[in-house]
């Protein structure tokens, strides 16, 4: 019987979770296993985004759930595309696709004025109607590169470029993106939350 469910239909996002949580000693199975889909991200910012997706697996199957809501903010873009990362492209965008988007968005942008940075923002829920939710968010920051690099990751990681590393995200091994992004270290915080309530 699963003690935690992850609200998320990301593959990427729930490769790297299930390396991050085994220190939780929970099993943690995903929504798609109960056969919930994702909620509907209907918010303005990544924590409400998290919030809705972490109530909505919460309530459909009565367990305590962790969400993600996270993003790629451009700073040459204002931000974008923020919080519609995941749409960028479109509503049924692929990852090639949006990051096919960005590099148009950026095609005159000079290298020096690349930066961006992910964020992800986590809430865990005991319960749907959990009036305490647990939040942490983190940030990574990068540069965007003018084509891609790399196979591994997810997302627009070929895209970015860590200059501390000499590579982007997608050439890091699993271990290097956990320890270093802004997932992993969010999910670190949240551990040390959880395990002082
Ligand atoms: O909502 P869920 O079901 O969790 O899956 P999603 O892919 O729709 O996730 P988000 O709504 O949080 O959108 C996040 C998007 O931001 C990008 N992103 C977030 N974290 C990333 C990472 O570590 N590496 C690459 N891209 C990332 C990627 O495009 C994601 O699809
Ligand atoms: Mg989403």
């Amino acid at each position: 019987m699963p003690s935690l469910v992850l609200a998320s239909g990301n593959a990427g996002k729930l490769a790297e979770f299930s390396q991050l949580l085994l220190p939780l000693g929970l099993t943690i199975c995903s929504q798609s296993e109960f056969g919930v889909s994702g909620a509907e991200e209907t918010g303005l910012t990544f924590v409400e985004n998290a919030l809705l997706k972490a109530r909505h697996a919460s309530r459909q199957t009565g367990l305590p759930a962790i969400a993600d809501d996270s993003g790629l903010a451009v700073d040459a873009l204002s931000g974008a595309p923020g919080i519609y990362s995941a749409r960028y492209a479109g509503p049924d965008s692929t990852d090639t696709d949006n990051n096919t988007r960005l590099l148009q968005a950026l095609e005159d942008v000079p290298s020096g004025h690349r930066q961006a940075r992910y964020w992800c923002v986590l809430v865990y829920l005991t319960h749907a109607d959990d009036p305490v939710p647990l939040i942490v968010q983190r940030d990574w920051q990068g540069e965007i590169l003018t084509s891609p690099r790399g196979a591994g990751g997810f997302g627009y990681d070929p895209l970015f470029y860590l200059p501390d590393h000499r590579c982007t995200a997608a050439e890091l091994s699993k271990e290097d993106k956990n320890h270093n992004s802004h997932r992993g270290r969010a999910v670190r915080d949240l551990i040390g939350l959880l395990s002082r309530t």
